[in-house]
């Protein structure tokens, strides 16, 4: 049976514009919004004008009634990761047994250091659970600019259904059965965009840049391996391709955030002065936490999770990473 009906939770940037991409590939979509001004916003002008400015959002009927996404198809969930247990409980109200749920969010509970896939099984057991992540900034979703994704299914079946849903030649999913290299890839990159911020904002150079990217990469994959992701999965579209994207643009909320950072501003000026979400934020204690649980060596990751906390400066944060030991590179 394929998806016909897609509900998509959370109207922020990015479940805006999964719903217009959805809507683009022909399939009826309902967007939950927790606010009432975007739910109107959407339905009354076909705008989002709070989290996705200028993009057109026609053909999408917004609903704050969490009843009507248990009702479609197939669900899309795009609440940011500190708020997805709340979400999916919700959802869980009404869900059907076997709902199937694809997680498009970016991040660790903080509180739990779970991932995504785990709040998702204790929040509706039966759910079918698929992943998409990789390089995709919701701008150039919403304007159709061309994009690939890993789309990570738990079986060939349920990830054909969902391509064949949501798959357009300007929105290029690649199939993968490793639920949890799609998600630690995503997560952990959030967190390196930050550094590669610090590096940009205090003007360390390209070689710097470049460095932290290389070597972030091994912690990414010493994480996700870990966790009991596939290594090759980490090297594709939801791993290295992300990691690239993500440190090479302050059009990414991570990005900018460790940018202005190196330019002087702390942690609470920046966080004040923005309503989009900061996911590494809160995803770097989580990192920090379980890679001293899992006895993984991931000094980017900690100094960012320290720098976040403010229990260190960035002069001591870098210091810190370039005095470390020489050692092998692998
Ligand atoms: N924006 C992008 O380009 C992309 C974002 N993502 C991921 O998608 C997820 C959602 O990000 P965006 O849509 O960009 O968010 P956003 O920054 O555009 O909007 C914030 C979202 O958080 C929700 N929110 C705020 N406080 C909340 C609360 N207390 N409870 C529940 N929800 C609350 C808002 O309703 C809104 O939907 C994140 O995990 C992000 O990493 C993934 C790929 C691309
Ligand atoms: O995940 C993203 C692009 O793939 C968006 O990153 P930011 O949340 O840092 O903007």
């Amino acid at each position: 049976m394929s998806f016909e009906t897609i509900g998509v939770i959370g109207a922020g940037a990015w479940g805006t514009a999964l719903a217009i991409n959805a809507q683009r590939a022909g399939r009826n979509v309902v967007l939950w919004a927790r606010e009432q001004d975007v739910v109107d916003a959407i339905n009354n002008d076909q705008k989002n004008p709070k989290y996705l400015p200028d993009a057109a959002v026609e053909g999408i009927r917004a609903t704050s009634d969490m009843a009507e996404i248990a009702k479609c198809d197939a669900v899309m969930a795009v609440t940011p990761a500190q708020f997805m247990r709340g979400s999916l409980e919700l959802l869980g109200q009404s869900a059907p047994e076997g709902i199937s749920v694809m997680l498009c969010s970016k991040g660790f509970e903080a509180s739990s250091l779970k991932m995504m896939t785990d709040v998702l099984s204790e929040s509706i057991p039966s759910a079918v659970i698929s992943v998409l992540s990789g390089p995709s900034f919701a701008k150039d979703v919403a304007l159709g600019l061309p994009t690939a994704v890993t789309l990570a299914a738990s079986s060939p079946e349920e990830g054909e259904r969902w391509m064949d849903a949501i798959g357009r030649p300007e929105f290029r999913p690649y199939f993968s059965d490793d639920l949890i290299g799609a998600e630690a890839g995503g997560a952990v990159k959030n967190v390196l965009a930050i550094a590669c911020g610090i590096v940009e904002g205090k003007g360390l150079g390209k070689s710097a840049h470049a460095a932290l990217i290389s070597r972030g990469f091994a912690e990414l994959t010493r994480l996700g391996v870990a966790l009991g992701a596939n290594a090759e999965t980490l090297k594709g579209l939801c791993g290295l391709g992300d990691l690239v994207l993500t440190c090479s643009s302050t059009q990414s909320r991570n990005m900018s955030f460790g940018y202005a950072l190196g330019q002087g501003q702390t942690v609470s000026q920046i966080l004040a002065s923005r309503t989009a979400v900061t996911e590494g934020v809160a995803t770097a204690p989580a990192i920090a936490a379980l890679a001293k649980k899992l006895d993984v060596e991931m000094p980017i990751c900690e100094t960012v999770a320290e720098i976040v906390a403010e229990r260190i400066t960035l002069s001591q944060g870098i210091e810190a990473l370039l005095k470390r030991p020489f050692k092998a590179e692998n």
